[in-house]
């Protein structure tokens, strides 16, 4: 649904001289830096597809998402959605795709919210009734009807972006591109954007590309992650597998009936002759009481050994386990 092959841009930008009548000579003697913004990215995008678009500033993410919607040329390779090259059949691409900005909104800013749908259906094309329909199913499932007749510039911003994703969705597109959807909401704004694009996908059908800095969406909406790091992309797959390959360790808090001798000090790793070897082992982090915290990865061993040594220290009460944070895995990729 979505190719993208060998794909590059770079960006030639005059260098600025220094110093008395700078400007001047800037303007007489060009020289110029090339930018590679975005150097041989390939990857493929398949219908009902979640993905997350991910990097540090600068990693050239929005660079990759103008190609694709066909907003600036590649200096080289292709990208192809449906079979049609963005750029060159921008029209039949247009009809397909949804998009939106979360820093831009495409509405018109002096306008009710309403006013700005009437124009967008009608640069779509989008048939009286086909609109009406959309629209009734729209405003329901993103709550519109409160800031219907609102002008766009005094909408809160969760307010507008839901309005933006709305407009974005009134042509029924099969891809949707999203440029931080959430940026600068509350959690209850959040909530409610990723329970739109959850249902969007799941119910709808919807393939989408998502690009935040947020990497709770990224955890809670998407199957697949894409991460990009000065202009390559560094990494390709699950968030499981993501997980497994930057293998932090995850943090086991045990509470024991009453407190514990413990068979090593406080940071260290358990010891052999407990029938764990030096790659299969886990370590004491903090000892408090009846309290325990170890750290494990669970890649190298396993939840029944950890089980069965500290078993052996006293009557276990309860475990706690908890995953690495998905911001220190992503922090690991960047
Ligand atoms: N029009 C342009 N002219 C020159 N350089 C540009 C242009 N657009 C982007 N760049 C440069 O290309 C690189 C990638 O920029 P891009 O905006 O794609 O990054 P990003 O991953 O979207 O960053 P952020 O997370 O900060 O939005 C940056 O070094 C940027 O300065």
């Amino acid at each position: 649904m979505i190719e993208v092959r060998g794909l590059h841009k770079s960006f030639r930008t005059p260098v600025v001289k220094e110093g008395r009548f700078a400007g001047l000579r800037t303007l007489f003697t060009r020289e110029y830096r090339l930018k590679e913004a975005v150097k041989d990215i390939n990857f493929t995008i398949r219908k009902g597809d979640f993905v997350g678009y991910i990097g540090p500033n600068g990693a050239g993410k929005s660079t990759t998402i103008k190609m694709l919607t066909g907003i600036l040329h590649p200096s080289a390779g292709n990208v192809k959605i449906n079979g049609f090259d963005p750029h060159q059949q921008r029209r039949q691409v247009a009809k397909r795709l949804g998009v939106v900005f979360g820093q831009r909104s495409q509405l018109w800013w002096d306008l009710p919210v309403k006013d700005s749908y009437d124009i967008l259906a009608h640069m779509y094309k989008v048939t009286a009734a086909e609109k009406e329909n959309r629209l009734g199913e729209l405003a329901e499932l993103l709550d519109l009807k409160e800031f219907w007749l609102t002008p766009v510039r005094k909408l809160s911003l969760g307010q507008r972006m839901r309005a933006d994703i709305a407009a974005s969705m009134l042509h029924d597109p099969d891809v949707l591109f999203l440029d931080e959807p959430t940026i600068g909401l509350d959690v209850s704004a959040k909530r409610s954007i990723r329970g739109f694009l959850k249902q969007l996908n799941h119910e709808y059908g919807k393939t989408i590309l998502l690009t935040t800095h947020d990497m709770d969406d990224i955890e809670q909406l998407c199957d697949r992650v894409m991460v990009i790091n000065h202009g390559q992309l560094s990494y390709e797959g699950t968030i499981v597998q993501l997980r497994d390959k930057i293998g932090l360790p995850t943090r086991i808090k045990i509470t024991f009936h009453g407190p514990v001798q413990l068979p090593v000090p406080e940071g260290l790793s358990l010891p052999i002759e407990l029938g764990l070897d030096e790659n299969h082992t886990f370590r004491i982090i903090r000892a408090d009481g009846c309290e325990v915290h170890i750290e494990a990865n669970r890649q190298q061993v396993k939840a029944m050994d950890i089980l069965r040594v500290v078993g052996s220290w006293g009557e276990v009460a309860d475990i706690h386990m908890e995953e690495p944070d998905f911001e220190d895995v992503i922090h690991r990729v960047y």
